[in-house]
């Protein structure tokens, strides 16, 4: 499979999505999608292979549900590598890339991102992590994005955790959240409420059935909640790897 892979590379000038992509979902490996990307990216520089398939913990639920928040305390307890896909589009916006027009005014609407720009920065993090525990807050919001990352990245998640919080608390947290953010506003609070309704709860009723999913009461102080969460990581062995 590597020489088959490898005699692929010589006409990859560049880095190739749908390549890795093809590679990916044909292999089904992080090993292979990473050693893809090493091979694509010959002559661009060089992402030395993963050796182990990453532990993944998908963070889901409403807006303001206490996603955030959780995910600083599930990071400080369990040694997780943080990524949160709202913050990666925001850093998009604020680096005036190509895409950072497009992200502003999507996130400005509370609608989604296309799935490709998400999975894209949420794989550019992994690859250039040394971690192999990831946290990842946000994301999938859609049936396309979990789709989406798992041709892409190959993986399934181990953990999937849902932040159930009734929707009324939810609003009075975004309204009080004061970070500056131009979707904490009740108009598009509305739309994200929808959106949230309609798109995702789909996904965790997907992960519902598949058996990962880990619902969690979100209303409550935070250490109320994270007691209900930790519970979930111990079980785990590679949550007990010590946290330097
Ligand atoms: N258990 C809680 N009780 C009250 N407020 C909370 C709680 N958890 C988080 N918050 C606050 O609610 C707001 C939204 O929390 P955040 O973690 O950003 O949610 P999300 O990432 O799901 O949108 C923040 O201002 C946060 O400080
Ligand atoms: O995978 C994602 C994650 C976020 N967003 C956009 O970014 C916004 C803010 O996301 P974030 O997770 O930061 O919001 P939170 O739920 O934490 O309030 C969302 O409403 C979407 O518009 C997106 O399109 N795809
Ligand atoms: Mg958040």
């Amino acid at each position: 499979m590597w020489r088959r892979v490898a005699s692929l590379s010589s006409s990859i000038s560049s880095y190739s999505t749908s390549f890795v992509a093809q590679t990916a979902s044909r292999l089904n490996t992080w090993e292979s999608l990473t050693t893809g990307i090493a091979i694509a990216q010959q002559g661009k520089g060089f992402i030395a292979p993963k050796e182990k398939t990453p532990f993944i913990t998908f963070v889901l639920g409403g807006p303001g549900s206490g996603k955030g928040t959780q995910c600083v305390k599930i990071v400080e307890t369990f040694g997780f590598t943080h990524l949160s896909a709202g913050d990666l589009l925001r850093r998009e916006i604020a680096s005036n890339s190509a895409d950072g027009v497009m992200i502003l005014n999507t996130i400005k609407e509370g609608k989604i991102v296309p799935s490709e720009v998400t999975v894209r920065l949420i794989q550019k993090e992994m690859e250039s992590s040394d971690n192999d525990k990831f946290i990842i807050d946000g994301f999938p919001r859609t049936e396309e994005n979990r789709v989406s990352f798992e041709r892409f990245i190959g993986v399934e998640p181990n953990v999937v955790l849902f932040f159930d919080c009734p929707e009324e608390e939810m609003v009075k947290r975004l309204l009080n959240r004061n970070q500056g953010r131009v979707d904490d506003n009740l108009e598009t609070i509305k739309t994200r409420l929808q959106v949230f309704e309609a798109l995702s709860l789909p996904v965790i009723n997907y992960y519902s059935q598949r058996g990962n999913l880990y619902t969690i009461r979100a209303k409550g102080t935070e250490d109320e909640i994270f007691e209900q969460v930790r519970p979930i990581f111990t079980t785990f062995d590679v949550c007990h790897r010590a946290v330097e």
